[in-house]
């Protein structure tokens, strides 16, 4: 890298983010283009590429955030014929600023342009955008134009997804050399819009990532497959202790997720209504009643647990996990269970892969829920140094944090899959995989990819399935994996409820093990 000729990554990303912005805008003839420039390269890749759209015949405009602009891109532009409006002390707007405070003629450049392009800052912003960039910022937002944003939203923090004050929320942002893991953890992710990761020859340059995500290939890797000689001891037997006289369907759900995640069987364990209930719904379900004192003991071997959703958290739930826990197995610890372990640190245990959302991990860490949705990497790490154990935090961006490896992002999440139930099912789906084989780290990335595919499937209904599951496979990984361009397929989605989800893992599975289909 450093034998290359200064500027030739800047100007390999200026030709990418110009591309992509010609392929936006559709026709750049005459097009108006705004170009916020801060006063870093970010601002330099912005006014390099507003120099190449300028040349192609589209009006563009350059903000000037600071003083300090990048020279050599300010000239391009300039010698292209671009407009210039510098900002004044004045337009600082003495901190509180907006767009108020900010001079007319950059307010209507912004407010009538079709396309926007954020470099105001990428990799060396630090902290909340100071005046006038955060008012650059809310109007980029509020104005019809479409936002790409160079390398990283202006506001996210690009190496932990934290948003601490304005942020542009880009509908595509183009970013060089490798994904950064603030546009994959919320609430970075939810700013990042389209995302298009560009190689400029720089990947063998790069550390060691502190985050990764795993691809279709990936995962398809790791399913355990039975071999001809497989019975179902071998596939692996899932114990399932979930739901409770008033809970039953999380018993439902969970042996759901269990069933078809490919255990060899599923036993479940729990009071007489749900077990009626699950030998309704999942008769290949080998069932345990469990009167009140009873522990795990008579409910026949099993090689993992899946302990929690719907148990409830009195003193009997406490005894029955704490018999459950005993065995010593691999246990996906989940809902209710993750409150018991809340209060009773003793439960603990090596070999869990604890799944709470924000909430449960809250009371886990004893921390606020608004601060770990506010730091979701900060805290998922915490939690698994703190306790030992492998972490999967819940949420838009669902993340898997093991003491020691990487933080493993999940890509394949839904905002379909915020409703009732739905963490049941991913329960009982790790559970099968624990006993399976796989270990807590790849079981909690696999279940969460498969679940977040499955409700991908589900959505877009039979019609769309396929189309909608390629889609997030062929796209959205390709970019994780810092090989192109991600979009989300343009399938008609729906509503979906938790028990679609069992019923839609065939079919993610599948897909998923198509690579033809996945390399198309
Ligand atoms: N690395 C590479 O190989 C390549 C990198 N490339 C590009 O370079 C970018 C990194 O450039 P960079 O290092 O110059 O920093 P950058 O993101 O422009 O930010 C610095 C500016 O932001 C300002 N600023 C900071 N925080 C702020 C705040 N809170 N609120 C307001 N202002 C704030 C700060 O102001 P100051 O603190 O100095 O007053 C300074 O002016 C990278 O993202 C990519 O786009 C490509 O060309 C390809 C090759
Ligand atoms: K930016």
């Amino acid at each position: 890298m450093a034998r290359l000729p200064e500027g030739t990554l800047m100007q390999r990303a200026a030709a990418a983010l110009a591309a992509v912005c010609a392929r936006t805008l559709g026709r750049v003839y005459g097009s108006r283009v705004a170009v916020l420039a801060g006063g870093g390269d970010n601002g330099g890749d912005a006014l390099f590429a507003g120099a190449r759209l300028a040349r192609r015949g589209a009006r563009v405009t350059a903000i000037l955030a600071s003083f300090r602009t990048h020279r050599a891109g300010l000239a391009a532009l300039r010698a292209a014929g671009g407009r210039v409006v510098a900002l004044t002390p004045a337009d600082s707007g003495g901190g509180s600023g907006g767009a108020a405070a900010l001079p007319e003629e950059a307010v209507r450049a912004v407010a009538s342009a079709d396309l926007i392009v954020d470099g105001l800052v990428g990799i060396g912003g630090s902290g909340a955008l100071r005046e006038p960039y955060a008012g650059l910022a809310r109007l980029a937002n509020d104005a019809p134009g479409i936002v790409v944003a160079v390398d990283v939203p202006s506001g996210v923090d690009a190496s932990t997804g934290c948003v601490p004050g304005a942020a542009v929320r880009a509908d595509r942002t183009v970013t060089f050399g490798a994904c950064k893991i603030g546009l994959l953890v919320d609430p970075g992710a939810s700013h990042v819009g389209a995302l298009h990761v560009i190689d400029i020859g720089i990947g063998p340059y790069l550390p060691e990532p502190g985050v990764t995500a795993l691809t279709a290939a990936d995962v398809a890797d790791r399913l355990p497959r039975p071999a001809a000689e497989s019975d179902k001891y071998r596939r692996g037997v899932v114990g399932v202790v979930a739901g409770s006289d008033r809970f039953t369907g999380a018993a439902v759900l969970a042996v759901g997720g269990a069933v078809r995640g490919g255990a060899g069987m599923v036993r479940y364990a729990g009071p007489a209504e749900p077990v009626r209930l699950v030998r309704a719904r999942w008769p290949e379900a080998v069932t345990t009643i469990l009167e009140p004192g009873d522990d795990v003991s008579g409910v026949g071997r099993v090689q993992a647990w899946v302990l929690g959703p719907g148990m409830g958290t009195d003193d009997r739930a406490h005894a029955l996990a704490r018999s459950v826990l005993d065995t010593g197995l691999p246990t996906v610890l989940d809902a209710d269970g993750l409150t018991l372990l809340a209060r009773d640190r003793s439960l603990l245990r090596p070999n869990l892969l604890l799944t709470p959302h924000a909430g449960e991990l809250s009371r886990l860490l004893g921390v606020p829920a608004a601060d770990i949705e506010a730091r979701r990497l900060e805290h998922v790490r915490r939690a698994a140094a703190e306790l030992g154990v492998t972490v999967l935090l819940k949420g838009s961006t669902t993340l898997v944090a093991e003491p020691g490896r990487p933080v493993r992002v999940n890509p394949t999440g839904t905002p379909w899959l915020a409703t009732a139930g739905t963490g049941d099912v991913l329960a009982g789906l790790a559970g099968a995989l624990l006993a399976g084989g796989l270990d807590t780290y790849d079981a909690g990335c696999c279940a969460a990819f498969l679940h977040g595919l499955a409700a991908h499937v589900a959505a877009a209904g039979p019609g769309g399935a396929t189309e909608a599951a390629e889609a997030v496979l062929t796209t959205m990984l390709d970019a994780v994996a810092g090989a192109g361009t991600a979009g989300r397929a343009d399938v008609p989605t729906a509503p979906i409820s938790a028990q679609d989800l069992p019923d839609a893992l065939p079919e993610a599975l599948r897909l998923l093990e198509s690579p033809a289909k996945m390399e198309e």
